[in-house]
Formats: structure tokens, sequence, C-alpha cells
């Protein structure tokens, strides 16, 4: 098998697409793959797929805070979680954030990492508003972009184009059946296959030839 394409739909408010993103990060350098960062809108697959969060059901709530301390520890991403995580979820809109990130991708795509990974640390280890501007501006700096970029990024998220892109990545993942987030779209043979779940990423290897090694695989060793 050649190299294999593999594009992660994510949103920065999706603790589990943090999971996701932090192994495939690590896996980019071992496995024969291409990794492609999708940023996209949680709120808009839920919508038009008529899903819910799933901490909607209580008792679901109640395990979904054990299984994210226990994947954080296992799959060493230092995601922490509030007393009232379920209340900043809803008041605080990823759009400004995801749009921010979509305007990255759109003019200097190199920032999309650091620049997503520090919007869930913010979010999700420091527990801290992601919604405001001062906040884009806070995680901006801290990814390394320069204030002029910041600026022109900011000036761009209310744009139709940023907006437009956004709304079609969203969709995309959609068409490829996501239902929720982390969507990991692995393309073999000119097939796409879709995987839900940062706790499948097992399976994306088994499917793609590829041997899984756990969630924190160690460098390889050079070949002597
Ligand atoms: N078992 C999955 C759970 C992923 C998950 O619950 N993702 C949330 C967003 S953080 C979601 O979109 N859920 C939709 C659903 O469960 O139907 C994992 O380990 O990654």
């Amino acid at each position: 098998m050649g190299r294999v394409l593999v594009e992660l739909f994510y949103d920065v408010v999706s603790p589990y697409s943090w999971l996701g993103f932090e192994v495939l990060c690590r896996y980019q350098h071992i496995w024969n793959i291409d990794l492609r960062f999708r940023p996209a809108f949680l709120g808009g697959i839920m919508q038009s797929t008529g899903n819910k969060p799933p901490a909607m059901l209580p008792k679901r709530a109640e395990y979904l805070l054990k299984d994210i301390k226990r994947m954080a520890k296992y799959y060493q991403v230092p995601v922490t979680l509030s007393e009232d995580v379920f209340q900043r979820i809803l008041g605080n809109s990823s759009l400004g954030a995801m749009r921010f990130i979509t305007a990255a991708d759109m003019t200097q795509p190199k920032y999309l990492e650091p620049l997503s990974r520090e919007f869930w640390l913010r979010f999700w280890s420091q527990h801290e508003d992601i919604s405001q501007v001062e906040s884009i501006l806070a995680v901006a700096e801290k990814a390394g972009l320069s204030s002029e970029l910041t600026q022109k990024l900011l000036e761009m998220i209310s744009s139709p184009a940023v907006k437009n892109r956004l709304k079609e990545t969203t969709e995309e993942a959609v068409k490829y059946g996501a239902f929720g987030m982390p969507a990991v779209v692995a393309h073999v043979n000119g097939k796409p296959h879709l995987f839900f779940g940062s706790d499948r990423l097992e399976l994306l290897a088994s499917i793609i030839g590829e041997k899984w090694l756990g969630p924190v695989p160690s460098a390889p060793s050079p070949k002597m």
C-alpha cells in the first residue's frame, strides 16, 4: 500500500478530538500516512444529523467524566475536567475559534497544529474561555503567530469565504458519514473509510496495514 491520506475532522470544543489529534500527530511520523487536519464545527454536525451532545443523558455524563479522565491519562494528553465542565461547553461556542483556525488553514496551514493545540490547552487544561476575541489573541500568541497574521485572521473570520469554508468542511464530514467527533477518514485504494472516535485508531491501523503501538508510540529506533 502506498501513502494513505488520513483526514481528521475536529473541533476544539471536543476533548475526544484532542486525544485523537495528539495520537495521529505522533503516528504521522511512524506510519506511511499524510495527515490532513480538517477543522470543522461540531454544532453543525449535531444539527444536520439530529444528534445531541452525549452528556445530555445524565448517566452518560457521569460515565464520560470518568472515561475522559482515564483516557487522558492513558493517552498522555493533559485534558483535565472542572466541576462545571458541561456548563462551560454550553456557554462557550467554539464557532469563533473554529473560524479562526479555518482562516489559518486558508492562509498559513503550518500553524494549524500549534494553534489547535493551544485552543485545546486553554479550554481543556486551563479551563479558560475560548469564545472572546481576547482569548483568541492569547491563544494565537502562544501558538507563535505574529500580531500581523493574527490581526489578518481576525478580520477574515467574519468573511463569507471563511464562514463558507467551515460550513463546507462540516458538510463534507457529514457526507462521509460523521455524526460526532473526532471523525477520521482514511482513503484506501480510492475508497474513504470513516472511523468515529479517538478509540478507533487501532482499527484504522489494521485497515491501512500499519502497526498499532498504543497511544504513545516511541520513536522508531534508527535502522542499523
Ligand atoms: N468513544 C469515542 C467518543 C467520542 C465522543 O463522545 N465524541 C463526542 C464529542 S467530544 C461526540 O461527538 N459524540 C457524539 C456521539 O457520541 O454520538 C472516543 O473515545 O473518542
